[in-house]
């Protein structure tokens, strides 16, 4: 396969504590690649430094062969890398239309073609369209989610992290999102999913890692990892 992202020896240090401590870790073009691990693993940290919202106390991070280490986050966004957060990060007194559109004006140039260019095109895809005019801060959780997910879209990336998109959802909405994520790869655009739930990284991944302690302890086919003695330890009586 062909690596898109490429991680190496990646530490993030927060004083005394030691959130990630050397990973090396790559995603490939058009995969939808899932990593796990328990409370305080480094999952969230490791996707705040890929994406500049941290700089890294050591390593590298390399973007199709570019060097992005420690680009601030606008630069990671503009290079076609988005984020979407445990809180949704939407303005909630603006109407879910107008984030939309605010999102898409700062859309990064990409000769690729996309397929939402616009925000009805957006709001069509995650399934927001009847709720265009309403005020964001009075959505849901689950749609919520979706304009999470839309906002991302909406600056063009090629590659896509999510950060336990699906926590706070029920069965049919799950069902909705991975509906969603699926289709991303056959419009160019690559993922890397963080959540606790399992049978959700079943239903959208091929290949997954695992964090411990700030150190990647698997990463493989999800059905090997899932029984490799390692990744059980560490999740004995867990969620696995
Ligand atoms: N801004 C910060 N300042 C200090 N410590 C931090 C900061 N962010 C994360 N940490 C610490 O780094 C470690 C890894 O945290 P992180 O949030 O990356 O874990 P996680 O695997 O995403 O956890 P969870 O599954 O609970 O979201 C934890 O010990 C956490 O307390």
């Amino acid at each position: 396969m062909n690596a898109i992202l490429e991680i190496r020896g990646l530490r993030k240090q927060f004083g005394g504590v030691t959130a990630l401590s050397g990973v090396d870790l790559s995603i490939d073009e058009g995969e939808i690649l899932g990593v796990v691990g328990p409370n305080g693993s480094g999952k969230t940290t490791l996707f705040n430094v890929v994406t500049g919202v941290y700089k890294p106390t050591a390593g590298a991070v390399t973007w199709h062969g570019r060097d992005i280490t420690g680009l601030v986050a606008h630069e990671v966004s503009g290079a076609g890398i988005a984020h979407t957060f445990q809180q949704a990060m939407a303005f909630p007194g603006l109407p879910v239309f107008e984030n939309v559109q605010i999102a898409c004006e700062h859309a990064r140039k990409s000769a690729r073609p996309y397929p939402w260019t616009t925000p009805d095109a957006l709001l069509d895809f995650v399934g927001l369209s009847e709720l265009a005019h309403e005020r964001a801060g009075i959505l849901p959780f689950g749609s919520l989610r979706l304009l999470g997910i839309a906002l991302a879209l909406a600056t063009r990336p090629s590659l896509i992290l999510l950060d336990e998109p699906a926590a706070g959802l029920n069965d049919r909405e799950t069902q909705t999102l991975v509906g969603l994520v699926k289709q991303f790869p056959q419009h160019g655009i690559s993922v890397c999913v963080i959540d606790h739930d399992m049978k959700l990284m079943q239903m959208l991944c091929r290949r997954l890692v695992v964090l411990d302690f700030g150190s990647k302890i698997a990463d493989g086919l999800i059905h090997d990892v899932l029984n490799d003695p390692k990744v059980l330890e560490v999740y004995l009586g867990g969620v696995l």
